[in-house]
């Protein structure tokens, strides 16, 4: 077998599967280059430390001046990621006290060009009905694990073989249903993991790449409070201390929406949430207005991912969160 994603796959003909195999490897090459990722905890950790005591929360100055910067551009972004109007349905949930999912019929909210694609935030995702029901389902489950390293708490949720379950189960069941009716997962890799985050007010999340042990589409639904997400340059090893690891991004998630990243996003940039109780928002935040307030109250989130079979060859080197 050679190494090329025909040799890999060669059964595999359509460009979006194509498409998708190299989103994979590219995110894989770039981990597999790419630092020990322990020591990016270990420095970003210290970096996020420094950067708190100089109290620094707003976006960077080149950021501001120049928006948010890619190799990529948008051209040739697919239907998919623009949203289609001719796919307007409702998921109905299979547990019947829990509203379906609407799929939107706007097209979401992208970082324009030069930005990379692959970026995606779509705002009003679930309704407040949903989003007590989700949030309800959480809080009453147990198995929830406070980290080590952080002081949010987190609960995993796989797809078993069958089902997720019943209840509360079935509405991330419905979630992921209507995110494969969206094409933001494909059918070979649907989604079959969740990761529900529940941090309170001051508590955010390193920076950090969600690594190879997963497809390269993460999907975070937030609920009940906004908070600032942000992307930085992923740096290599040599690079880390000399290089700046600017922001290149800062996105305003709001409860209900949901937050699509894949391919470069996944791959090149890592993703955190900065430990502050408030924060104002700079030039060029997407879903936000320059100088608006973020206020931040407790939020859960539910990521959602397809998380690679442990003897997978993408998977099996990888780390993710
Ligand atoms: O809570 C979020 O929005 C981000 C969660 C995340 O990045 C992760 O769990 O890997
Ligand atoms: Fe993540």
């Amino acid at each position: 077998m050679d190494g090329t994603l025909a040799g890999i796959c060669p059964f595999l003909t359509s460009a979006d599967e194509l498409r998708n195999l190299e989103y994979i490897q590219r995110a894989w090459e770039a981990n597999m280059s790419a630092l020990d990722f322990l020591a990016l905890m270990q420095e970003e950790q210290r970096k996020v430390k420094m950067a708190k005591s100089a109290n620094q929360a707003n976006l960077s100055p080149s950021m501001a001046k120049n928006g948010p910067l890619g190799e990529e551009t948008s051209k040739g972004r697919s239907q998919e990621e623009m949203g289609s109007s001719e796919n307007v349905k409702n998921i109905e949930n299979l547990d019947n006290d829990i509203p379906p999912i609407k799929i939107p019929e706007k097209a979401p909210l992208s970082p324009p060009p030069p930005a990379p694609a692959g970026l995606s935030l779509y705002e009003d995702f679930i309704d407040e009905e949903g989003e007590m029901a989700l949030a309800n389902f959480a809080r009453g489950e147990g198995g929830w694990n406070m980290l080590k390293h952080a002081k949010r708490r987190v609960l995993e949720i796989k797809k078993g073989d069958d089902d997720w379950g019943g209840g509360g189960r079935a509405y991330i069941e419905t979630l992921c249903e209507a995110l494969l009716e969206m094409g933001i997962f494909p059918r070979e890799f649907p989604p079959n993991h969740a990761l529900i985050n529940d941090y309170t007010s001051e508590q955010g999340i390193l920076p950090h790449t969600d690594g190879p042990m997963y497809y390269s589409t993460t999907a975070t639904l937030s609920l009940e409070s906004s908070t600032l997400f942000f992307f930085k340059k992923r740096l290599r090893t040599e690079e880390i201390g000399t290089v700046k690891d600017e922001i290149k991004l800062k996105v305003l998630l709001r409860p209900r929406s949901l937050v699509v990243f894949k391919g470069t996003w996944y791959g090149s940039f890592l993703h955190g949430i900065d430990e502050e109780q408030e924060e104002q928002c700079g030039e060029g935040v997407l879903g936000a207005t320059e100088g608006q307030r973020v206020e931040r109250g407790q939020r859960i989130s539910f990521t959602i991912r397809h998380k690679l079979m442990e003897n997978h060859p993408i998977g099996k080197k990888g780390q993710g969160t």
